[in-house]
């Protein structure tokens, strides 16, 4: 993930989702004036490009018709039961995995159809390779993560080999599931901050202004020169703050051990760790902890402040650490920077913001807007 070519790869991936995927289904509905749920299009784009990344085949889910996936579903209700399966004790859902009721016979269902997806990608993407002449590395744009692992089995193409698949849709699962909604969840809350707080949003804008070449038309800007953004990057880190995607992360004690709290764990403890809550904190972040200020993240030399990862724990911290952490960035800033710098969002009057209980950090209805475009 920290290769140079599959960076490029990502960045082209999704600036390609922006120009013909995001914008095309925001003038739509800016010329039909209608709304949407922003949500559904944050994880229609991010789970087309997860896809991209590693299968390199495109689902096409973010167009104007907003197709309806079955396999998407699937994975909606395999985090529902994976949600109960971390709040409740073990021979609850055993029980129910047994008499296949309930939430269990939902995960058993939906399972079947995402495990059918993967494999049916994964033969895709390996037909697409087999079809090729060229070696699977030998452009960036190729760069996927079949293509990578195929390529660490040092160019063995037994296509066959079930073992090889099985891990491949593991890995594939694991990619999926890290990376299209803590994406999306994050943007979510990102843009409903930006949408409450106009003088945040008239901060961005000026930013861009300021440190990019803007001919004062509609634009989808370089990556190279979105990392000059600093406030928009820190109007991100404070978002992930307040709305960590994954709230919470929980461990168990292989050995009894003593926290630097000084609290005694016996051995097989379970332990809930709450990023949500840490994230709020006076003792972590001071007294206006909730308050919601991108400028807490800024140096007085106008960069990006460090903060370790134990105080700062959206990502996870020591050797588990989230992998796709810098390409969190870069994604979320090609987005931002082309949806506030040709767009401005309403929120639709009356509707209901709340999180949603479960293992990611979504809105529990969604968050519906209006969208107009800034230029004509
Ligand atoms: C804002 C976006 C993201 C956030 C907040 C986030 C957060 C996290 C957290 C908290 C963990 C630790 C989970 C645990 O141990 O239970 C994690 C792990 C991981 N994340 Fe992310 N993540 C994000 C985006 C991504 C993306 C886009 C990818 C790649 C597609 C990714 C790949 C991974 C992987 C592979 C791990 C497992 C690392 C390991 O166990 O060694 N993440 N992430």
């Amino acid at each position: 993930m920290h290769d140079k070519r599959f960076e490029l790869f990502l960045k082209k991936c999704t600036r390609q989702k922006v120009e013909k995927g995001l914008i095309p289904v925001l003038e739509h509905v800016s010329k039909l004036g209608i709304q949407v749920d922003l949500q559904e299009l944050f994880q229609r784009f991010t789970f087309d490009v997860v896809g991209l990344l590693v299968f390199g085949v495109d689902s096409n889910r973010l167009s104007v018709e907003l197709p309806l996936i079955p396999h998407e579903k699937a994975f909606d209700d395999m985090e529902e039961a994976v949600f109960i399966r971390c709040l409740m004790p073990k021979s609850y859902w055993k029980l129910l995995k047994w008499l296949q009721i309930g939430e269990e016979k939902k995960l058993k269902e939906a399972w079947e159809i995402f495990d059918r997806f993967l494999y049916q990608s994964i033969s895709a993407a390996r037909e697409k390779l087999i079809s090729r002449s060229k070696s699977p590395l030998e452009e960036e744009e190729e760069f996927t993560v079949l293509n990578a692992f195929l390529a660490d089995q040092g160019g063995q193409t037994d296509y066959t080999c079930e073992n090889s698949n099985k891990i491949l849709r593991d890995h594939a699962f694991s990619l999926v599931a890290a990376g299209r909604d803590t994406l999306s969840a994050c943007l979510t809350w990102f843009f409903w901050f930006v949408a409450t707080n106009p003088s945040i949003e008239t901060k961005i804008l000026e930013e861009i202004k300021e440190k990019l070449q803007e001919n004062g038309k509609l634009r989808i800007f370089s990556t190279e020169e979105l990392n000059s953004l600093v406030y928009l990057h820190a109007t991100l880190c404070e978002t992930l703050r307040l709305y960590p995607p994954v709230p919470f992360n929980h461990k168990t004690a292989l050995e009894a051990d003593v926290l630097p709290s000084g609290h005694q764990i016996p051995q097989n403890t379970k332990m809930l760790i709450s990023f949500y809550s840490m994230g709020r904190m006076h003792e972590i972040w001071g007294q206006d902890c909730l308050e919601f200020k991108p400028e807490r993240w800024i140096t007085k030399q106008g960069r990006i402040m460090h903060v370790p990862s134990y105080k700062f724990s959206a990502f996870n911290a020591g050797p588990r650490s989230c992998l796709g952490k810098e390409m969190s960035f870069i994604q979320m800033k090609i987005i931002a920077v082309a949806l506030i710098w040709n767009y401005r969002l309403q929120l639709v009057e009356g509707h209901p913001v709340t999180p949603k209980n479960s293992v990611t950090l979504h809105m529990k209805y969604g968050l519906k807007v209006k969208v107009t475009r800034r230029f004509g």
